[in-house]
């Protein structure tokens, strides 16, 4: 069982976030608290700054001003649109990269790599696709195995950005209870989105415009 410090605990810390591009304000101050067995959800409208408060928390953008604090290994799964459908990799090669945080890379695939590597397709369904390429994926298979990679890193912070975009709804379902079983399991899920089940969902709502939250 985990215990209710575990879950209450803050993975990541935000305070007085700003984010200029050629001194255009994409971010104007974010304060931004995300706990450990919590799902959030950042929505708001295009170019509000959803994805750029994501990389911000990821750690791949550095702000222009104020600071992050992240306690935990974070997990990235990017939009499959982010995605070329030329990269020369199977489905196995894709959800392999996420392990690559546990055993640093090219390091060869332990026994618990291998499992890791197995549970992450088998809870995404995709596990008779292993060998394919992923080129020949359809959208939402893509988007599974993007997915497991990010599960298959054990991280304790998991971001998405926009994971149910375009999906069939039986798709779409089985990313929302990944995300919320991740949650359960004591990760903190946070994820860009448009969808509102999966607004609807979350157990917390950061809502953006022009750079800014709003609604609270
Ligand atoms: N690399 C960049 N260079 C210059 N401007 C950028 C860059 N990335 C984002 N912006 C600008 O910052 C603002 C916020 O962009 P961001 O992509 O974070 O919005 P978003 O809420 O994720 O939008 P969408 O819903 O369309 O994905 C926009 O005005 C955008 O044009």
């Amino acid at each position: 069982m985990t215990s209710i410090t575990t879950h209450s605990r803050q993975r990541a810390h935000l305070r007085g976030v700003h984010v200029d591009f050629d001194g255009r304000s994409a971010l104007g101050g974010v304060d931004l608290d995300v706990h450990a067995g919590s799902t959030t959800v950042i929505a708001g409208p295009n170019g509000a700054g959803k994805s750029t408060l994501l990389e911000v928390l990821a750690g791949t953008r550095d702000p222009t001003s104020g600071t992050r604090s992240v306690d935990g290994a974070i997990a990235f799964v990017p939009q499959r649109t982010a995605i070329s459908d030329r990269l020369p990799v199977t489905v196995r090669d894709v959800v392999t990269v996420g392990t690559w945080g546990r055993t640093g890379r090219w390091h060869p695939l332990g026994a618990d790599g291998r499992a890791a590597v197995a549970e992450a397709m088998a809870r995404l369904g995709i596990t008779a696709l292993a060998t394919h390429p992923l080129a020949s994926l359809s959208g939402g298979q893509r988007q599974r195995a993007l997915l497991a990679q990010g599960i298959a890193r054990g991280a304790d912070l998991l971001l998405l950005d926009e994971p149910t975009t375009g999906l069939d709804s039986d798709s779409a379902e089985r990313i929302r209870s990944i995300m919320r079983s991740e949650a359960e399991r004591g990760v903190a899920v946070v994820c860009v989105s448009h969808d509102p089940v999966v607004i609807r969902e979350a157990d917390h709502v950061v809502r953006l415009a022009d750079g800014v939250r709003i609604g609270e």
